[in-house]
């Protein structure tokens, strides 16, 4: 039987011309948001739609602008330290302070401290005073009648005391855009602890409400509808009546379940589907009733994009103003960086500042990673009909994060282990304002960044299958010059992870040829892959006997969630990792996770910082309750010699 889809194909508009069409479809259906009056106290970061002005001068008399006398200046002329003027209290001047009204018969102030007072109660000046001197005048701040701020204007908190002072207690805003989010799939559940397998947790509507009430709107998220395309018609067509503008989330490409397209443009039009930007090539442009209903790709980072890059324009329109645009930055590419011809990509970017030169790493590009963007600190953008970017090039980054973010940022490469989340949360606890940045990209990648200047240090754990010696002989070889320090770290077991049970009987690394066994790699690169290939190769074990060994993850934790979850049946990794998932553990082999740090680096504050966690007893205490670890040599530092 043939089976029937609703596949259409998509679009490739660039952004540009997308949000152009857009605007100008949006800005001809005459949308405007409506208007209100509400007290200026509770205006900050309104809009204001008409011109505010004062209803009085601030100051509304004339005020002494100091604690001192007041007085005609015409009788302290000619006032000096050898011909010094005695003036009178009450005939002559009058004691005041700060703010008080200015008697009528005077016209200046003289501050307390160039006044010598005497015993009759008379005082001496031995300076003369200017007209006007020390008074602020009415309306030296604002006249009755004088704008405060023109249509359309953000109000910041100074507008807030410069209205009231004006005497001007209400405003008359632009109402909040209220954005109707709807969340779309049979899959998505609403946040829980325990999702079943195929459930997908809702969580794309919490981020959006989120970026939307930084962008001065407000949120109405609507129950998640599953794929039926009338449920997703009705659900538009409500939040057409109750909102300004609707995120319809997911559904958004061409596929069997898709309706997401069909929906907006059964109950109005569809402007644009299919735009040349990645992620976010299946984004839907539409409008209902005159109502803006932007499609947004279900995956949250393809969501963010769109949010940030399509979204946020239109609220912008909407709302009237500017929002400022990211702060720009010129960076080092680290490493080469592949693109598509047909797309403007987007891509985040990790930035630490080594060897004073912005060094740019991208994150993981998958448009589910959302973490990524967790630790992104900036977003490379790559225009249309580029095919890459060679590493070393000059690249410029629209910073997500503050510069001294990044400047504060201990910048390590290499091998993953759960105790680096540990150092860098003692590392925040000691101190609110530094960071650490670990990628992880095995021992190997880590050594390669510290040779190419990336990295203030590498995480490693690499045998010498010759010597049986770890990390040392890596150094010589791949740092022949010298410069390079050692510093210990633990000693930790490595072994064959499996569940609670261990129901296939694995025993050794014998086991893993067996039928029905499945295995769970690490990448090329990393310690424990050359581990395992060295184990392996010891007991004459080919890896094509091994189903499985050319699936890769890039972290312990990973391995152990695979295992966990039961995708695989077993896979070597650290005593660590298997206690937190508890899994059972077979240990096979005691190596040595070291760090390697350039000498220049050492009197780093940041590198400083580090050492002194590694060796504290809050760390120690917190390794022996993770498991696997032994720390006689923790902190020592070898000097490496030259060849
Ligand atoms: N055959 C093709 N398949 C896909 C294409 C394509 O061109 N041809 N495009 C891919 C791209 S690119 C994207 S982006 C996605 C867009 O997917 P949809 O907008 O149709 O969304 P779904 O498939 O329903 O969901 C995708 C994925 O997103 C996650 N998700 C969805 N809603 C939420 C939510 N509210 N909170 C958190 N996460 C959510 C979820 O992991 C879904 O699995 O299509 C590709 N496919
Ligand atoms: O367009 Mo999708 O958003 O590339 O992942």
């Amino acid at each position: 039987m043939e089976v029937k889809t609703n596949y259409k194909y998509l679009e490739n508009i660039s952004l540009e011309e997308a949000l152009e069409k857009y605007i100008r479809k949006i800005n001809e259906s005459g949308l405007i948001l409506g208007k209100e009056e509400i007290p200026v106290e509770e205006s900050y970061g309104r809009i204001t739609c008409e011109g505010v002005f004062a209803n009085i001068s601030s100051p509304h008399y004339s005020a002494s602008a100091m604690d001192g006398i007041s007085l005609m200046a015409n009788k302290t002329f000619g006032a000096t330290p050898t011909t010094p003027v005695i003036l009178k209290e009450i005939d002559d001047f009058v004691w005041l302070d700060t703010g008080d009204p200015l008697p009528s018969n005077c016209d200046a102030v003289v501050m307390v401290e160039d006044v010598i007072k005497l015993k009759d109660g008379s005082i001496q000046l031995i300076s003369s005073a200017t007209p006007w001197q020390h008074i602020r005048q009415i309306g030296e701040d604002i006249c009755a009648g004088e704008m405060i701020l023109p249509s359309n204007s953000k109000i910041e908190a100074a507008s807030i005391g410069a209205m009231l002072a004006g005497g001007v207690l209400k405003v008359k805003v632009w109402e909040k855009p209220i954005i109707g989010l709807i969340p779309t799939g049979d899959e998505i559940v609403a946040p829980k602890d325990n999702p079943k397998e195929g459930e997908i947790i809702e969580f794309n509507s919490s981020i959006f409400s989120a970026m939307i009430r930084g962008w001065g709107g407000k949120s109405i998220t609507y129950k998640i509808i599953g794929d039926k395309l009338e449920l997703i018609k009705e659900g538009l067509a409500k939040a057409a009546q109750e909102c300004h503008m609707i995120v319809l989330n997911a559904g958004s490409s061409a596929g069997r379940d898709d309706y997401s397209a069909k929906a907006i443009g059964d109950l109005g039009e569809v402007i644009a589907h299919g735009i040349s930007i990645k992620p976010g090539k299946p984004t839907i442009l539409g409008v209902i009733n005159k109502k803006p209903v932007i499609g947004v790709p279900g995956y949250p980072v393809s969501g963010i994009i769109v949010m940030e890059k399509l979204f946020k324009r239109v609220l912008q329109t909407m709302q009237k103003v500017e929002f400022p645009p990211n702060q720009e930055k010129q960076a080092i590419l680290s490493r080469p960086i592949m693109s598509t011809l047909k797309y403007k990509e987007f891509v985040r970017m990790k930035l630490g500042v080594v060897d004073e030169k912005l060094v740019a790493t991208p994150l993981n590009r998958g448009a589910g990673v959302v973490t990524s963007f967790v630790k992104a600190d900036g977003i490379l953008e790559i225009p249309l009909n580029l095919e890459g970017i060679e590493a070393g090039s000059k690249i410029t980054v629209q910073l997500l994060k503050d510069e001294s973010v990044i400047k504060n940022t201990l910048v390590a490469i290499g091998s993953h282990d759960p105790l680096l989340d540990t150092i860098y949360d003692l590392m925040r606890k000691k101190d609110y304002k530094k960071h650490l940045s670990s990628a992880h990209v095995g021992s190997m990648g880590g050594i390669m960044a510290i040779k190419r200047g990336e990295a203030h240090l590498a995480a490693v754990h690499l045998l010498d299958e010759r010597s049986g010696v770890y990390n040392s002989s890596f150094i010589k070889k791949y740092f022949p010059k010298g410069g390079i320090t050692l510093v210990k770290g633990v000693k930790r077991l490595q072994g064959l992870m499996t569940v609670k049970g261990n129901p296939k009987g694995i025993k050794n690394l014998q086991d893993m040829t067996r039928d029905g066994v499945v295995y769970v790699n690490r990448q090329k690169g990393s310690g424990t892959r050359i581990l395992l290939d060295y184990l392996l190769a010891c007991d004459g074990i080919k890896t094509d006997s091994i189903y499985g060994y050319e699936r890769e993850e890039f972290t312990h934790m990973a391995v152990a969630a695979q295992i966990a979850s039961g995708s695989a049946d077993t896979g070597l990794g650290i005593f660590s990792a298997a206690n937190i998932y508890n899994l059972n553990f077979i240990p096979l082999y005691e190596e040595e996770y070291d760090f390697i740090i350039p000498e220049r680096f050492l009197e780093l504050e940041d590198v400083q910082n580090f050492l002194e966690i590694l060796t504290s007893k809050e760390f120690e205490k917190i390794l022996k309750t993770m498991g696997g670890y032994k720390l006689e040599q923790i902190g020592q530092i070898h000097r490496m010699d030259v060849n």
